[in-house]
């Protein structure tokens, strides 16, 4: 099948190729000049990041490899001060690059690496996972997380490009492939409804690889994505939305020690922002989004005795400004609005409509 390639505005545009045995694209993404790419993926994926180290070499670039530790794990200061004397050692210049490989953990990782390495160095982003395909290779946004909570250190460096190779989505367990589904799902509430329509009329296709409908889905979120960074890279206001549900997801994956998949905190998150949105008299999407995040196999529901913690964590937001706590809600669907400084009571009633 031909590869799409789905262009990113802004003011640096890449491209974000999609397709089956499109590796043989990826020296076509590196900007000219590059001698040396430092390949970052999980030590636990060699099969999967081998292919890609051969396409480079056979490119004629001098491949290093950088194996992490696998998922969340990696996404910490100590992981990234091991690159960057790696890169040292490696005498990687700011001509050359970095690839980063493996699921939106490992992307957010690379992006962050290459960004901060000698002020900024080029990466290119090939995700595995149907998560980083549809939502974190596509952006810039790069990132890390402290003890204080998620992604609380990072920057925005647009990518020279992103591949995303269907094939790598078979060897994917299921629950981490469900988990990429929450993003999709937001990007259907918040932009594309045909997203939701496509997967409400076959749900259990839309948890299979080989689903009939996931090339299109995949595509949507990502042109969803593409056109939201493309007109507001640094989340001046509109990239906000992307944030949708994002408020509590975070704040639960803190409470979990980030042994939680993003994707399902995201779809918890996104049963709550719902909630929010009803009671604050927004638009009622409530059983339409557990609805689809059910027949799916997402949670839409957490602990009760967990709100006081959870609470807390959520004041670090990145979209707070000050002591008013702020929230992307729905005004209606596809139409995104902010809740700003809502009342302790809302926040807390809201809770107990997802309490289990
Ligand atoms: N930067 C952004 O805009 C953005 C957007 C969304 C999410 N994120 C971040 O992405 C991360 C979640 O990404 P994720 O869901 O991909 O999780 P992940 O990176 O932790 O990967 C999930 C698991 O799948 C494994 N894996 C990866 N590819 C595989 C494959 N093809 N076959 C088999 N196993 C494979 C990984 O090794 C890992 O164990 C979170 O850290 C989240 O904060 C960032
Ligand atoms: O790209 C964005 O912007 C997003 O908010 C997408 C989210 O899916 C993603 O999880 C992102 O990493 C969250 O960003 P953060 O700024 O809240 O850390
Ligand atoms: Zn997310």
């Amino acid at each position: 099948m031909t590869a799409t390639r789905i262009q990113v505005r802004g003011d640096s545009p890449y491209d974000v190729v999609v397709g089956t045995g499109v590796l043989a694209e990826l020296a076509t993404l590196l900007k000219p000049g590059v001698r040396t790419v430092a390949v970052i993926h999980p030590a636990s994926l060699p099969e999967i990041s081998r292919p890609v180290g051969a396409a480079l070499t056979e490119a004629g670039y001098e491949v290093v490899e950088l194996p992490v530790p696998d998922g969340e794990q990696a996404k910490s200061v100590e992981v990234a001060a091991q690159l960057w004397s790696a890169l040292g050692r490696y005498g990687v210049t700011r001509s050359d690059a970095v690839v980063g490989v493996g699921g939106g953990a490992t992307t957010d990782l690379a992006g962050f690496v290459a960004a901060t390495w000698l002020r900024g160095v080029q990466v290119v982003l090939v995700p595995t996972t149907l998560l980083a395909m549809v939502d974190a290779a596509v952006g810039g946004k790069n990132g890390i997380d402290t003890p204080e909570g998620k992604n609380l250190v990072g920057t925005f460096l647009p990518p020279a490009g992103v591949l995303c190779e269907l094939d790598t989505l078979a060897s994917m367990p299921r629950a981490d492939y469900v988990a990429g589904l929450a993003e999709i799902i937001k990007g259907g509430f918040i932009a594309d409804p045909t997203i939701l329509t496509l997967i409400e009329s076959d749900p259990e296709a839309a948890t299979r690889p080989d689903g009939p409908h996931t090339r299109e889905l995949i595509e949507r979120k990502i042109q969803v994505k593409a056109d939201v960074v493309g007109a507001d890279l640094r989340e001046a206001g509109l990239r906000e939305i992307l944030n949708y549900g994002h408020t509590l997801a975070h704040a639960i994956e803190r409470d979990e020690h980030y042994a939680i998949r993003h994707g399902e905190a995201v779809a918890i998150g996104m049963v709550y922002a719902a909630e929010l949105s009803r009671l604050a008299g927004r638009a009622d999407l409530v059983e339409r989004t557990r609805t689809i995040l059910t027949s799916v196999g997402l949670p839409t529901a957490y602990r009760a005795d967990a709100w006081p913690r959870l609470r807390d964590h959520m004041r670090l937001d990145k979209k707070n400004r000050g002591a008013k706590q702020r929230f992307v809600v729905l005004d209606d669907l596809a139409r995104p609005g902010r809740l700003e400084g809502p009342a302790e009571e809302l926040l807390e009633a809201a809770y107990k409509e997802i309490s289990a």
